[in-house]
């Protein structure tokens, strides 16, 4: 499995995106409003940021709140997602989601529990052409 994107939290994610294509020379390769967020991509060598900017109430403005902004989660890159979440519950890792289910930029998504994996909210992903899907 290979590292996909890093999710993170912000209240201003055109600013923060900004200040990324600045600093790292990553520009937005994507952008989309989902599940009542505003999801832009930036592509760096070998993987992405994904900023996660709420506009209603919902899992990210709750951990806005809560936590504030900064890193949400790590995707990890399969082309099965659904193999991926039968070997986590061998493992005895509780998925949030029982099945596979439609994400941004057309992905298919499965999260972990972070109570599961160490306080890391996983998020397994088959990516199509967008970054590497590796079977494992
Ligand atoms: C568009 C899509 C895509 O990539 O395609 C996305 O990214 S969607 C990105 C947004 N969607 C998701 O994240 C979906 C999966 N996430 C979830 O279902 C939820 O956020 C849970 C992970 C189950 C947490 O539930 P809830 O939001 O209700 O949180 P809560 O505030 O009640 O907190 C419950 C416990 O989880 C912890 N917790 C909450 N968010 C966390 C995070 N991101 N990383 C690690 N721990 C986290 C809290 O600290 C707390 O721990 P204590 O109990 O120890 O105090």
């Amino acid at each position: 499995m290979s590292f996909h994107h890093l999710g993170i939290a912000t209240a201003d994610g055109a600013d923060l995106a900004a200040t990324f294509e600045g600093l790292l020379g990553a520009p937005v390769v994507h952008e989309e409003s989902v599940d009542g967020m505003t999801v832009r991509f930036l592509e760096l060598d070998g993987g992405y940021f994904e900023l996660l900017e709420p506009r209603a109430e919902g899992t990210i403005a709750r951990y806005l709140d809560r936590h504030g902004p900064g890193i949400h989660h790590v995707a990890l890159a399969t082309d099965d997602v659904a193999s991926a979440l039968d070997r986590a519950r061998d493992l005895g890792i509780d998925p949030v989601d029982e099945a596979p289910r439609p994400g941004a930029w057309g992905h298919e998504v499965a999260f972990l529990h972070p109570d599961s994996t160490g306080g890391v909210l996983v998020e397994f992903v088959a990516a199509g052409g967008h970054g590497s899907n590796r079977t494992v």
